[in-house]
């Protein structure tokens, strides 16, 4: 990757109980996920990067050096900006003059982003002049990302932003997090524990355990990758990019396309033909079958070819990586199902889908 246009960041610290010690070579726009359980480092590794832990290594940032050998940028002096759970709001100040707070303090010229476009895209026309007290929690959440986003920022750092909101706000403020993805041009790290949330927004991801890297790439293949170690979890899942074709009013159904295979999805009054989508495909609930059976309730049937088999993490599981036309795919199985089978690499065979969900 051509580092003037990428982000290079490698970074070595130690707790008492706890190293990181992460080699990232990540793109310079878009949105990358950093993901991994609870204390595996992500936070860290962000406070590391904003220059607000003390760490060995470099970082690079579109061309600009922010840390190397000797040399340290002090964290006032980065251009990026930090969202995190609670981004706490000055609550004297109304929602305007929050979000003026920190664009007065850029030069006009050096402005990249204007109040009106933050306020446009954040969808926060209405709250202009209310007290922070008187938002929800998401709304609050908005205001913060604009406020962050008006720094004119080189890099943003989200830290698992909607974790303190509940489910339905979090649905609320995902839309706006996505038009975000697609008006931005600066990169955004994003991390989160939530798979949903990984899959919606992420272009590229980094997966963590014990303060090390154990994969990193393009979403939709790292996900697909069977030696990640996410690919045994219980909610592993593959991400596929689809395009809506079709409607069956009659079954409340649409059809989605990718390459040239098609899947059967649960209507969504929101999707119109021409629509893209990301899917979402646990692989627990792909099935393997040798044979194009009729007789079974499972609807998606899809045509595709063994590539890998992995034992998985737990005694008696496997873990298969197929493709069906370009896009992978991954099965959990028992052992046994294998041998059963006799699946092997190369082999034809039947995908059977049982559920999919959109994921934006
Ligand atoms: N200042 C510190 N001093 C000592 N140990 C620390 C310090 N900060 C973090 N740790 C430890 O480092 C490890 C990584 O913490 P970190 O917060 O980066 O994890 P995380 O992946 O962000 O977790 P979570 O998803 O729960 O937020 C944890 O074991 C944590 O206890």
């Amino acid at each position: 990757m051509n580092t003037a246009m990428g982000i290079e960041a490698r970074f070595q610290c130690r707790f008492e109980d706890f190293a990181l010690d992460v080699t990232l070579t990540l793109p310079g726009t878009g949105v990358t996920a950093l993901f991994g359980h609870s204390g595996c480092g992500k936070t860290t590794l962000l406070r590391c990067m904003a220059g607000l832990q003390p760490a060995q290594g470099r970082m690079v940032v579109n061309g600009e050096c922010w840390q190397e050998d000797d040399f340290s940028l002090p964290v006032h002096r980065r251009p990026l900006a930090y969202v995190f759970q609670d981004t706490g709001l000055f609550p004297h100040l109304s929602v305007a003059q929050n979000l003026h707070y920190g664009y007065r303090r850029i030069a006009s010229g050096a402005r990249q982003i204007d109040f009106d476009q933050a306020v446009r895209w954040l969808g926060l026309e209405r709250l202009l002049d209310r007290m922070p007290q008187k938002l929800s929690g998401g709304e609050r959440q908005r205001v913060a990302i604009a406020r962050a986003l008006l720094t004119s920022p080189r890099l943003l750092l989200m830290d698992e932003p909607l974790s303190a909101l509940d489910d339905a706000s979090k649905q609320d403020i995902l839309p706006y997090l996505e038009r975000l993805h697609d008006s931005l041009s600066i990169p955004v790290i994003y991390v989160s524990h939530a798979t949903g949330e990984v899959a919606r927004l992420a272009d590229h991801i980094v997966m963590m355990a014990a303060g090390k890297v154990t994969a990193q790439g393009p979403l939709q293949e790292t996900l697909a990758r069977t030696d990640q170690p996410f690919a045994g979890e219980d909610d592993a899942a593959v991400i596929v990019k689809a395009t809506i074709t079709g409607r069956d009013d009659r079954w409340h159904l649409c059809l989605a396309e990718f390459g040239d295979r098609q899947i059967w999805l649960r209507d969504d009054p929101r999707l119109s033909p021409g629509d893209p989508i990301r899917l979402q495909v646990l692989a627990r609930d792909v099935s393997i079958a040798l044979n194009r059976h009729r007789d079974q309730s499972i609807q998606n049937l899809l045509p595709a070819r063994v590539e890998e088999i992995r034992q998985g993490r737990q005694p008696g599981t496997a873990i298969v990586r197929l493709v069906s036309g370009d896009t992978p795919f991954l099965s959990q199985l028992t052992s046994r199902a294998v041998e059963q089978l006799a699946l092997s690499p190369g082999m034809a065979v039947w995908l059977q889908i049982k559920s999919v969900a959109i994921v934006g």
